[in-house]
């Protein structure tokens, strides 16, 4: 089982109706890898290639896969509520749209909040959950993300839920208890994991400049992985899409993007810029490997 690399834009609470169209142009008139998820799946699948040609063993086969799989992004962007459908509609249709936020169960009497029902009734495939600025804003607790990562999957939403440590967890040397706490408050909901990316987004890069290394990225994603491994599953493990945020650029994505655990970006600023296309591009680092 692959992974496709996946690009997420979160335009957080930023833009005018005028920004975002500008916005989306930029990424309409963009060149960008098509995906090639099927050729890939072709050449896999047939057995007389390695039956007529001796020379081609097993390990080459599951590299071609690799190498024409990892041939695109998948790209998400996230507008504001307001300017969802605006988007969904002048968006070209290989690149998917998500909301932000979504209630925790069906809507009803909850006045300011936007249902998962909503979001399905008007086209959206998409909701991010568990950003940690409503963690920490609006006192998100992870029982409460576990309970709208759930309600959100069960009714068909696809989910990029956030994990993410704090500077100070992270000087305590508690990184990985705070992220393995977040992610099994999820995993205690969640038994089916084929539409949910994890995004790893430390709060201490999130708008502040300072990225995480490759190296420190690369260590929380094969932790993170191996305790998916343990606690939920082998083929979860392999197949769940572990993403990075915070302060990822056009010029750091590329080294970020070549570690073998991070399966692409959730990106805050650089997502409303042009550099947000070569942040999307950055998927062909994993062609080359
Ligand atoms: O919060 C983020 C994405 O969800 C990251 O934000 P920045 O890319 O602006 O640091």
């Amino acid at each position: 089982m692959v992974r496709k690399f996946f690009v997420g834009g979160n335009w957080k609470c930023n833009g005018t109706a005028e920004e975002v169209k500008k916005i989306v142009t930029v990424l309409n008139e963009a060149e960008v890898p098509s995906e090639d998820v099927e050729f890939g799946i072709v050449i896999l699948f047939e057995p007389h290639v390695t039956a007529c040609n001796p020379s081609c063993d097993l390990g080459s086969l599951n590299l071609m896969h690799r190498l024409l799989f990892f041939f695109g992004s998948e790209v998400v962007v996230s507008p504001p509520f307001v300017f969802l459908p605006m988007v969904k509609g002048l968006l070209r249709p290989d690149f998917q749209v998500a909301a932000q936020n979504c209630w925790v169960r069906r809507g009803g009497a909850f006045t300011g909040e936007i249902s998962a029902e909503m979001l399905l009734n008007v086209g959206i495939p998409w909701v991010i959950l568990g950003h940690s600025e409503r963690r920490s804003l609006l006192n998100e607790s992870n029982e409460f993300v576990g309970d709208k990562v759930a309600y959100a999957l069960s009714l068909g939403l696809k989910v990029i839920a956030c994990i993410g440590e704090t500077l100070q967890q992270r000087e305590s040397g508690s990184t990985m208890a705070v992220v393995a706490a977040q992610t099994k408050a999820i995993a205690a909901k969640v038994s089916y994991w084929d539409n949910v990316v994890l995004a790893y987004e430390p709060v201490w890069a999130i708008g502040t400049g300072k990225v995480a290394t490759p190296v420190q990225a690369q260590e929380v994603h094969l932790e993170l992985r191996k305790w998916l491994h343990d606690n939920v599953g082998a083929e979860v493990a392999v197949s769940t899409r572990i993403i990075y945020g915070g302060s990822v650029t056009g010029a750091n994505c590329k080294e970020l993007a070549g570690q073998p655990d991070v399966d692409g970006f959730l990106v805050g600023g650089a997502s409303l810029k042009p550099e947000f296309i070569d942040i999307i591009k950055s998927a062909t680092v994993k062609r080359q490997q």
